[in-house]
């Protein structure tokens, strides 16, 4: 045993039962398809349908390459499965495949914008899946294999390449392969070894170790240096038994026979076999700063936790993304087939692959941009033992791997459509980048490496319950219900949740030993306001708001969330009876609008009616704070209907003045006004005012008045396509967030994380 403390485990766990929830509710599944052109008139119609279509099916017919111009095929990829080797659960067959590959699909849309649809194959016959794959090619730009075990995945993958002339990718393979490498270059670099003199063991012989057998060696190392094992334990000259000719062509000179044996002494070892392959006592014998790979799905050949109680010097990386160091695919697919479609790439070769390894490696050694760094909050990561690799919301990815890959095609000369001019494709490439996903990881990655004490107001209610158990189950924190015992305990059996199993406590304010210390607080703050110490009491005792409040007011919770059941104006004005804005701060609401293209935060959009312009100019400094925690640079446009004076209007006027009043702060941060929405956030329209000191589009807006805040956001939710989150509270004294009435546990645990993470200031 090592003193080091245990390795504190970030993790985003979840029950079977929460698993199924969140594959079969609402539309079951995890993807549709939505159409890109309008449908709404018989015109439409006619142009997206018969006659319309007919003169795009001639252009084709007519040149081919014009299926790239008028269809979706230069965009979309195939992800095809028969099921013989899901993750490391063994041949399940196709139909119990799909998850994983619809998963994929999504996954491709989420990190670099390729459109992607699953295939199930349901047959095990090589010859009759190559048949159901190879004439499939005009649909699509490229194949994406998946889970296909081996050695029928070598066969099937080579002969698809030779009939196909679009990239045909087995992602088991090649996108593990240099996931793999990446993180390998790095892990020699760190402990300061050569490939060429480092010994490696790889576990498993199948799709993905072959792979990364290839590749290795293609980068340097020696033959001689790495041996595979797989379940009849070391591949040597001469094995008989369970050989194939892939196995045959990387059979070691050796005379050690098992996994144990092999790893004596070895430097780096890699695992893509299965569960718990790997014991205590094989880690023991590897040579000082060893390398350990445990890339089994879902579980790894064996768990950091086990590593580090028997050696500290180990550099550690797993398949998943609850553990430091995720060695995993997804690093890699999304953003490689983004590389070669923008080419028109006919295959991915190895030129290319080792062009994504290497882009991969560097980037884990580049200092991350604030917006990561901003999530970490004090341990910003950097390169080391513990950060080989850049994670998947890495937003440097999307425009430094697919630009890698693409001049490694065009170098090699297998670009179909080459690209001249590549900062305008980087450019391009970051317009793609999805920001949903990325804020909400990010805080989320913060909060659990930060984890509070979270009270949830309204326990008793089934969904708030629910998220509870989420946000413990996540690893972001520690979660308090407020409410009756009996009724909670009742709720919570009824959902079959044992609330003691998970450490989630229950406080009923009737009983609580702090009951009066919190009454007495409420009376000092309430006395000289027409209330007595009994009003005081009977709102702590008898108002789950007032109780919450006062047990984060006196340090009893760090963060309080409530909302489900009353109106959001009542709440809050119930927490503010306890709770003070900030010393110099002013409470207003911020909604973020996540959009495709980038991340808006709105303010005020709960709290002022009808600001001043002193108000407004305080709403601006309070939502740039937002935004610099969220670890953006604020751009903040006052808005209005007029820009800079046209129209003419009263109502501008206020901005105007705030504006006047912003400039007299010296404030550290971009803003300028009166402008119109069109004018904030579009560059080209801006950039008619070349006086505007705005230097790009605006990313925090400041709307003259409570009402256009709110109708604005609401109306981006619902006809907009994008995701609103909030309002948000800021310039509280103490972290607090209101859901909207009625709202889903999975909006309770945002906000929760949200108020754990103090967006609020
Ligand atoms: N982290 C990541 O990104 C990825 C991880 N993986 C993981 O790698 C593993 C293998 O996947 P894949 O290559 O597609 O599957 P395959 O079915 O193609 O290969 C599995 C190989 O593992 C060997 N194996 C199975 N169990 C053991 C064991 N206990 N000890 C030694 N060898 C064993 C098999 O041996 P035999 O030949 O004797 O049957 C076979 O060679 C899975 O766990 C998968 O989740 C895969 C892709 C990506
Ligand atoms: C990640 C992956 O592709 C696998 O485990 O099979
Ligand atoms: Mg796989």
């Amino acid at each position: 045993m090592t003193d080091r403390p245990p390795i504190k485990r970030a993790r985003p766990t979840f029950t079977d039962q929460e698993a199924l929830l969140f594959h079969s509710e609402g539309r079951p599944g995890k993807l549709e398809i939505v159409p890109t052109v309008p449908m709404a008139t018989q015109r439409d119609l006619s142009l997206a349908y018969s006659p319309g279509v007919a003169v795009p099916v001639l252009a084709i017919a007519e040149d081919p390459t014009k299926a790239y111009d008028y269809t979706a095929r230069a965009n979309l990829v195939a992800v095809i499965s028969n099921g013989t080797a899901i993750l490391g659960l063994g041949n399940l067959g196709a139909l119990a495949s799909k998850p994983v590959m619809e998963g994929k699909a999504v996954l491709f849309k989420r990190f670099a914008d390729v459109d992607s649809i699953d295939l199930e194959v349901d047959t095990e016959d090589a010859d009759k899946f190559i048949d159901a794959v190879r004439y499939l090619g005009p649909s699509f730009g490229g194949i994406n294999l998946e889970d296909i075990k081996a050695p029928e995945c070598f066969i099937i993958e080579q002969r698809l390449r030779e009939l196909m002339d679009i990239p045909v990718f087995h992602d088991d393979q090649h996108g593990t392969a240099i996931i793999a490498a990446a993180g390998l270059i790095n892990a020699l670099d760190l402990t300061g070894r050569d490939v060429k003199t480092t010994r490696l063991v790889i576990n498993g012989a199948g799709a993905a170790s072959i792979a990364c057998t290839e590749l290795l060696k293609a980068m340097g190392f020696k033959p001689d240096n790495v041996i595979l094992c797989d379940t009849k334990g070391v591949i040597y000259q001469g094995r008989t038994e369970g050989m194939n000719q892939w196995k045959s062509a990387h059979a070691a000179i050796t005379d050690r026979r098992t996994l144990a044996q092999a790893m004596e002494g070895a430097d780096a070892f890699f695992g893509l076999s299965q569960k718990g392959a790997v014991t205590p006592e094989m880690v023991a014998s590897m040579a000082p700063n060893p390398i350990i790979f445990a890339m089994a799905n879902p579980d790894p050949e064996i768990t950091p936790e086990e590593v580090h109680a028997i050696r500290d010097d180990a550099i550690m990386a797993t398949g998943r993304s609850d553990y430091p160091n995720q060695v995993n695919n997804v690093l890699g697919f999304p953003f490689i087939f983004r590389g070669a479609l923008d080419v028109r790439a006919t295959t991915i070769n190895m030129e290319m692959k080792i062009a994504a390894a290497e882009a991969l490696a560097s980037l884990a050694r580049e200092d991350v941009p604030d917006e990561v760094a901003a999530a970490y909050q004090g341990a910003r990561p950097r390169y080391g033992k513990e950060y080989i690799i850049p994670v998947p919301f890495d937003p440097r990815l999307i425009h430094v791997v697919p630009v890698a890959v693409a001049k490694a095609a065009m170098e090699s000369g297998v670009a179909g459509r080459p690209i001249v001019d590549i900062p305008a494709y980087k450019a391009q490439l970051s317009a793609r980048r999805d920001p949903v996903a990325g804020t909400l990881n990010r805080i989320f990655e913060r909060v659990r490496r930060y984890p509070k004490r979270v009270v949830f107001a309204e326990g008793e209610e089934e969904q708030v319950i629910r998220a509870a158990v989420s946000f413990v189950n996540q690893g972001l924190g520690h979660a308090i219900l407020v409410g009756r015992e009996e009724r909670v305990y009742e709720t919570a059996t009824f959902l079959g949740i044992d609330l003691e199993a998970k450490g989630i406590s229950v406080q009923n304010a009737r009983l609580s030993r702090r009951n009066s210390a919190y009454a007495q607080y409420l009376y000092e703050r309430l006395q000289r306001h027409g209330y007595l110490f009994r009003d005081c009491q009977r709102l702590i005792n008898q108002d789950r708001n007032h109780f919450a409040a006062a047990m984060v007011a006196l340090g009893d919770a760090d963060a309080l969330v409530t909302g489900v059941t009353r109106n959001y104006s009542i709440a809050l004005e119930e927490v503010r009876r306890v709770i003070d804005p900030k010393p110099g701060h002013r409470v207003i609401g911020v909604s973020i609008v996540l959009s495709r293209e980038r991340t808006v935060l709105v303010a005020d959009t709960a709290i002022t009616e009808m600001p001043t312009a002193q108000e407004l100019s305080e709403i601006a400094i309070e939502a740039a704070g937002v935004a610099r925690r969220l670890g953006y640079e604020p751009k903040v446009a006052m808005l209005a209907f007029s820009t800079f004076g046209h129209p003419a209007g009263e109502r501008s006027e206020k901005v105007r003045e705030a504006v006047k009043i912003l400039d007299g702060q010296r404030v550290d941060f971009e803003y300028d006004g009166e402008m119109a929405a069109d004018v904030a956030l579009n560059r080209d329209l801006m950039s008619q005012y070349p006086f505007c000191r705005l230097t790009g589009p605006a990313n925090v807006l400041v709307m003259p008045a409570f009402h256009s805040a709110s109708i604005s956001t609401k109306m981006l939710q619902e006809l907009g396509g994008s995701t609103v989150i909030g309002p948000l509270i800021v310039g509280l004294d103490k972290p607090v967030q209101i859901v909207p009435l009625g709202a889903k546990d999975s909006d309770i645990v945002n906000m929760a994380a949200l108020a754990a993470f103090n967006i609020g200031g």
